[in-house]
C-alpha cells in the first residue's frame, strides 16, 4: 500500500460526495412509469393550474340562482358544459364535472329534493369542506412544485402526470462493477482447510442497488496477480462509472490493488479513512476509455469493513452521481457505552428501538464477521477522540434497509 495519511471519516464522505456531484451525468427524458427512484434534473412546474377547470366535488346539482331550479341538463365527468343562462336553471352534474359558468351553488343529491313539477329544491353545505374545487387552489400553472434533486417517487411520478408530464427529465442512473479478490475465496460450499466463502460477491450488488446503481459486471474470485488485477480493472472500465474492488487493499504479498492503481494512472481521491473498522479503504479516479470519469472504490476484504467503505465512501459518491443531496445524518441516544477509538471514528452497528430514537449496539462486530451487520440498523458514530456514554446524543448512519427489514 502506498503510505498515505488517513482521511478524517467525516471528510472522506464530504470529498466522495463532492467527487460524484462533480461527474453528474447529462440529464435524459424517461417515461413517467420507469422513472421511480430517478432524480430531478430540471425544477419540475406545472403545466397548468390544479386543477384545471372548476371541478365538482359531488354527485347533484350545479344551480343558478334561487330555488326552486328547472333542471336543464346534465353534466357528468369529462364533459365541457354550456354556460346556465338564466336564474332559477339547474344541470345535474356528477364527481368530478367541470362546473358550468354562472353557477352560484352546488347541492349534493341527497340534500335535494325534486318537485312534482321537476323543479329542484335544496341547501348547500357550509362545512369546512367545500363541494366545489377551483382553478388553480392546488397549484397555478407555472409554479414550481419540486426542486432539481428531487428523488423520484410514486407519488411524485402522480403529481407529473396530475401537471400534464408524460415524461421526467432525470439524471442517469451510475453504473457499477464489483471485482472481488482474493484466491482463497470457495463460491459454493461449506468453508474450511483455510478456504471461506467469498461473502462480499453476493451482497455487495444489492447494497449497490439500495444505494441506487445499477449493477453490470460481478467478476471474481479474481486471480492474486496484478496483471488479472489491471486487466479486471480495465475491462470493467470499459461499462461501469464506478468499480467496487474487494480486499487487496493492504500491502500483504498478494494484495494487488495500489500496485494496479499505478499501473492504470488512478489518482486518490481519499486513501485510507481515519475510521474503525475499514481504515484501509480507499476512492480512486480512474482515466476510462472514453474520457468520461470513472471511480473505483477499494472495499477492504473482512467483510464488515467492506460494507464500512460502502456505507463511508460508495453511499456519497452515488448520492452525488445521481444528482441528490448527501442525507444529514440523525441524531439519537446512545442505548450503552460506545468505546472511543483514539484519533480514529468508531462507526459501532447497533439497533434502534422501536421509536428509533435509541440505538443499542450488537454483538459479534468484528471486521471479519457480519453476524453483527444483520442485526443492526446501521452504524452509532463515535467521533475521533470522544467515547459515547448511554444516553448520550449521538450521530446515526442507517444501513439502505426498508421498512419491516428488521425486527
Ligand atoms: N500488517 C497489517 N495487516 C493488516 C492490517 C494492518 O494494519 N497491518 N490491517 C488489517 C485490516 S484493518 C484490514 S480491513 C485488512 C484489509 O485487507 P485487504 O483489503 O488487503 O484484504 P485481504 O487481505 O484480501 O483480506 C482480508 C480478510 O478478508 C477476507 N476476505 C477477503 N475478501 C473476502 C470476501 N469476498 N468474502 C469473505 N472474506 C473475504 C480474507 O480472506 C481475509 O481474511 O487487512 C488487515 N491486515
Ligand atoms: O479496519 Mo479493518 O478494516 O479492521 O478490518
Amino acid at each position: 500500500m502506498t503510505e498515505s495519511t488517513p482521511v478524517d471519516w467525516e471528510l472522506a464522505r464530504t470529498l466522495a460526495y463532492r467527487a460524484g456531484l462533480s461527474a453528474t451525468g447529462g440529464a435524459e427524458q424517461i417515461p413517467l412509469g420507469e422513472a421511480d427512484g430517478r432524480t430531478l434534473a430540471e425544477p419540475l412546474r406545472t403545466l397548468t393550474d390544479l386543477p384545471a377547470f372548476p371541478t365538482s366535488s359531488i354527485d347533484g346539482w350545479a344551480v343558478r340562482g334561487a330555488a326552486p331550479w328547472r333542471p336543464v341538463g346534465r353534466v357528468l365527468a369529462g364533459g365541457a358544459p354550456e354556460p346556465l343562462t338564466e336564474d332559477g336553471t339547474c344541470v345535474e352534474i356528477a364527481t368530478g364535472a367541470m362546473v358550468p359558468d354562472h353557477t352560484t351553488a352546488l347541492i349534493r343529491v341527497e340534500d335535494s329534493v325534486t318537485g312534482a313539477d321537476g323543479r329542484v329544491s335544496g341547501e348547500p353545505r357550509t362545512g369546512p369542506v367545500p363541494d366545489g374545487r377551483l382553478p388553480g387552489e392546488e397549484a397555478r400553472l407555472g409554479e414550481e412544485l419540486f426542486p432539481a434533486g428531487t428523488p423520484v417517487d410514486p407519488a411524485v411520478i402522480g403529481v407529473a402526470a396530475t401537471c400534464g408530464y408524460e415524461s421526467l427529465s432525470v439524471y442517469p442512473v451510475p453504473r457499477a462493477a464489483l471485482l472481488v479478490f482474493g484466491d482463497e475465496l470457495l463460491t459454493s460450499g461449506v468453508p474450511g482447510a483455510g478456504r471461506v466463502r467469498d461473502s462480499l460477491g453476493p451482497q455487495v450488488p444489492s447494497w449497490l442497488r439500495r444505494y441506487g446503481a445499477t449493477i453490470g459486471t460481478v467478476t471474481g474470485p479474481v486471480k492474486d496477480t496484478l496483471t488479472a488485477h489491471v486487466d479486471a480493472i480495465r475491462s470493467a472500465l470499459d461499462t461501469a462509472d464506478l468499480i467496487c474492488t474487494t480486499g487487496g487493499t493492504m500491502n500483504g504479498p498478494v494484495d494487488h490493488l495500489h500496485p494496479a492503481l499505478a499501473e492504470l494512472g488512478a489518482t486518490y481521491l481519499v486513501n485510507t479513512v481515519a475510521v474503525r473498522p475499514g481504515f484501509p479503504m480507499l476512492l480512486a479516479r480512474v482515466p476510462g476509455p472514453d474520457g468520461r470519469p470513472r471511480f473505483l472504490a477499494g472495499l477492504p476484504g473482512n467483510p464488515q469493513s467492506a460494507v464500512i467503505a460502502l456505507v463511508t465512501l460508495v453511499a456519497p459518491l452515488l448520492a452525488g452521481l445521481r444528482g441528490r443531496a448527501l442525507p444529514p445524518l440523525p441524531t439519537v441516544t446512545a442505548g450503552s457505552d460506545v468505546a472511543g477509538r483514539g484519533d480514529f471514528t468508531h462507526l459501532a452497528l447497533a439497533a434502534l428501538d422501536p421509536t428509533g430514537r435509541t440505538a443499542t449496539p450488537v454483538g459479534h462486530v468484528g471486521s471479519a464477521m457480519l453476524r453483527g451487520l444483520a442485526n443492526a440498523h446501521g452504524f452509532v458514530v463515535n467521533r475521533p477522540g470522544t467515547r459515547t456514554t448511554a444516553g448520550d446524543p449521538v450521530p446515526f448512519l442507517p444501513l439502505p434497509l426498508t421498512p419491516g427489514e428488521r425486527p
